[in-house]
């Protein structure tokens, strides 16, 4: 074993209070046992005069968790390292522990048993290094900003040097403190790097011995950060004016300030509080009518629809604003909107804001944030499940509103059957509402109950125009035809006013994107809970599962409380987006997107919505030339499946021709008769999409852009009728959308749930016995009752 060339090796010294602690920091196993010998002398790495001799693998910042290391006193002195086959390692230097038992001596391992070298620091200079740490950061800049030239430096301090430099270009702490005074990350490793060579041209030998004494590591970042701080400041003040101007014009903290009208107000808000069907909206509707002047925001279109219809025909003046459609009813003062088109100028009486636990909804939460924020209301109702109710407090005390809480419960209980359908869709009986996550399932279990059994299948799913929906769910509810059965996608959890005797779950996974995933509680929860409902003709309701394997998972969800959210959704208005874009004039609309996100900054109580939507769009519109800015946020908000690439292909074709300043065209055949296959359907889909698309436009640009609104809203009148008369005849077997997504496997009979998740379950079940499987055991029929 040779011995390597002069290393520095870091010495502790500590005070006889501090002994104890560093020494059973170093050494914790073997001083802490009963027995142990006297410490300072039988450890090579413990000198006697209370001095500690660093192995190589720690550094002073290893000390700064575990100790108050300021108390103590570090200093480097030089040793050899171990050279195996001419090369320096290291890494070769056994473990503390190890070490402990297998060294005999420090000069075994190529250590300096003596201590000081050459460099050694008399006391005198220790002292001095506290000196240097406690001196101003901004007269140790000016001073190496007056230096002609940089000390004489030795080559082993010159090359530890470089290390501490490399290791302050690379910290993620100095990057991250960097953006306080405005040095964005992107730059910081620049500046780093300037200020490496300014300090290497300008050292003097007192620093260089501070920083070579502390090492790489925090310590050195800590000592040099407000030296760097200086220095940026008088050396990139335009690129730190420029970072700022960006961040500012990206912040989105104290959202509530946004809205100064609303904030001038005291505003009550009431929080109806609780599960499905237990009465929160009809109540908060109650007020919504008695008011002067009222507005209702709905998550759906076909809820505000359905707000508008039922307060109209009890004789209150109700319009109806929704991204498509904008029905004025004269003398009214009340209004059913979509959440997204609520107004913040208006001043009204009474607010309602319907499903309020979509503030946390990844994508759209921002739509609500805005509403709860910034409407101008005397009074709010909120309405929801418990999830967000402790957000929305925290968010009325900085908006200094009043909050009251109104609880309920289920009308009647919510009941689960654990008989299940025991993997047998025969035993779908009239009430029954399969719920199937796809597309795709819910035809293959249509088809499947009507080749087997006598009843027939009433369809619901998301793809589906609202009028569509409706008109499912009034032949659904409707007693005098043979559609009895229901077949639904999680699209039936929200806004329907549905008959429901049982909830079946075809399974409980579902397909996110990207995997499939189990069902996320809330959602199992609130889907189940749509059996039955007060004044239906099933008040009490019924939830199971088609296979007995997913029914603990049922049962778990519905016992599951309500976790409760911490951060709520925020988008920027097109007024912020467009100060962020003063910033970056050359970069196109999508990449702005990105940086607005990378740069923007958000209270803890808050996230920035998904916006991967919106790019996608973006990056399609990029060719479109003659597009403001404006004009090209609005486009990116426009309702289009960004999977669908016909319907994409005609947002593109309305975005040129609006480019152009063309009256913009619909372009498109109308179907002659019902859809008599799966691929017609979709088409039929697409179509009515599209058509929508286009009212959306008409509503969010100038009119006169889009001309022909009047013909696509009676083409979209007739496709939905079309929809509606094809679904009822539909006998088919589905065909995918999207060819990316994977099938789920077929059998013989044409259906079959995803098996991934049932082995997660059953691997469940095996660890004990569940009470699905007691109480089927005992065949009882009708188990649990919850009141989800
Ligand atoms: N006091 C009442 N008198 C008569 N009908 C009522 C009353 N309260 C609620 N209902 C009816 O009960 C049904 C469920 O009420 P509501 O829609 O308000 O429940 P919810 O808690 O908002 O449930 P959801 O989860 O569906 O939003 C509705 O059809 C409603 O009209
Ligand atoms: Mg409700």
């Amino acid at each position: 074993m040779a011995r390597g060339p002069a290393r520095n090796l870091l010495y502790l010294y500590s005070s006889r209070d501090n002994f104890t602690k560093v020494r059973a920091f170093l050494f914790p196993n073997r001083f802490h046992r009963a027995d142990s010998p006297n410490p300072s002398n039988s450890h090579p790495f413990l000198t006697p005069d209370s001095k500690f001799c660093i192995p190589p693998q720690f550094s002073p910042s290893h000390f700064t968790q575990s100790l108050n290391y300021r108390c103590l006193n570090f200093q480097r002195h030089p040793f050899s390292t171990l050279v195996e086959n001419g090369t320096p390692n290291l890494n070769s230097a056994p473990a503390l522990e190890s070490e402990v038992t297998e060294v005999d001596s420090i000069s075994d391992i190529g250590l300096d048993e003596n201590g000081p070298g050459n460099d050694n620091l008399e006391p005198e200079k220790r002292l001095n290094f506290a000196q240097i740490d406690s001196r101003d950061p901004v007269e140790i800049y000016k001073e190496l900003r007056d230096a002609s030239k940089s000390d004489k430096q030795s080559r082993s301090d010159w090359d530890l040097l470089i290390e501490v430099f490399r290791g302050f270009a690379k910290s993620g702490w100095a990057s991250n403190q960097a953006l306080a005074v405005y040095i964005g990350a992107s730059f910081f490793p620049t500046a780093a790097h300037k200020f490496r060579n300014f300090f290497f041209k300008k050292c003097k030998i007192d620093i260089v011995k501070y920083l070579v004494f502390l090492g790489p590591g925090i310590e050195a970042e800590k000592f040099l950060f407000p030296i760097f701080v200086e220095f940026c400041l008088e050396e990139f003040p335009d690129e730190i004016k420029r970072f700022r101007s960006m961040v500012e014009s990206a912040d989105l903290t104290k959202p509530h300030t946004w809205f100064p009208f609303a904030r001038a107000m005291k505003r009550k808000i009431v929080y109806h509080c609780g599960p499905t069907n237990s009465g929160k909206t009809y109540n908060a509707l109650q007020r919504f009518m008695e008011a002067k002047k009222g507005i209702y925001c709905s998550p759906l279109r076909l809820l505000a629809m359905e707000v508008f219809d039922k307060v109209n025909a009890l004789g209150v003046y109700c319009s109806l604003l929704t991204g498509q459609e904008k029905k004025f009813v004269p003398f009214s003062s009340h209004v059913a909107c979509t959440v997204e088109m609520v107004s913040v100028d208006e001043l009204y009486e009474v607010a309602v804001i319907d499903e309020i636990q979509m503030m946390a909804d990844p994508s759209r939460g921002y739509a609500w944030t805005r509403a709860l924020l910034g409407l101008k209301a005397d009074e709010i109702h909120l309405c929801g499940d418990p999830s967000v109710l402790n957000i929305v407090r925290k968010i009325c005390s900085e908006t200094g509103d009043e909050l009251v809480q109104q609880r309920y419960d289920r009308f009647k209980p919510l009941v689960v059957e654990a008989k299940t359908l025991l993997g047998d869709l025969k035993n779908v009986k009239s009430g029954d509402c399969i719920v199937a996550f796809s597309r795709r399932e819910i035809f293959e279990v249509k088809l499947a109950i009507e080749k087997y059994t006598k009843h027939r299948c009433c369809v619901i799913y998301g793809a589906l125009p609202p009028e569509t929906r409706r008109q499912q769910a009034n032949l659904f509810n409707d007693d005098n035809n043979e559609y009895d059965i229901l077949v639904a996608s999680d699209a039936v959890g929200m806004g329907l006013n549905l008959h429901i005797r049982r909830v079946v779950f075809y399974s409980l996974s579902k397909y996110n994107g990207d995997k499939t995933v189990p069902v996320p509680a809330s959602q199992v929860k609130q889907i189940a809970g749509r059996a039955g409902r007060r004044g239906s003709r099933y008040p009490e309701g019924l939830t199971t599962t088609l296979h007995l394997e997913d029914l603990d998972y049922l049962i778990e969800c519905l016992k599951k409380s309500f976790d409760e959210v911490k951060k709520v959704g925020l988008f920027p208005f097109f007024e912020q987006v467009e100060l962020f874009a003063g910033q970056f004039p050359d970069v196109t609309f999508a990449q702005l997107l990105e940086k607005f996100a990378e740069n923007c900054r958000l209270d803890g109580s808050y996230f920035l919505c998904h916006h991967h939507h919106i790019k996608k769009i973006a990056n399609m519109l990029e060719e479109v030339q003659g597009l403001s800015l404006e004009d090209r946020f609005n486009f990116c908000f426009a309702p289009v499946n960004i999977r669908d690439p016909k319907a994409m292909y005609h947002l593109l074709r309305f975005a040129s021709s609006y480019a152009h300043k063309l009256p913009v065209n619909i372009a498109m055949g109308m179907p002659k008769c019902t859809a008599r296959n799966d691929s017609e359907l979709l088409d039929l889909e697409t179509k009515h999409q599209v058509l929508s698309m286009y009212l959306w436009l008409s509503n969010h640009f100038e009119g006169e852009k889009f001309p022909y609104v009047k013909k696509v809203e009676a083409m979209a009148v007739d496709i939905a009728e079309l929809l509606g008369e094809s679904l009822t005849k539909a006998n088919w077997k589905p065909e995918s959308r999207n060819p990316g997504k994977p099938r789920q496997q077929e059998n013989e009979g044409g259906y079959e749930r995803p098996r991934s998740l049932i082995k997660l379950y059953e691997q469940k079940r095996q660890e004990g016995f569940s009470a699905g499987q007691k109480l089927e055991k005992n065949n009882a029929h009708l188990a649990l009752i919850y009141s989800t």
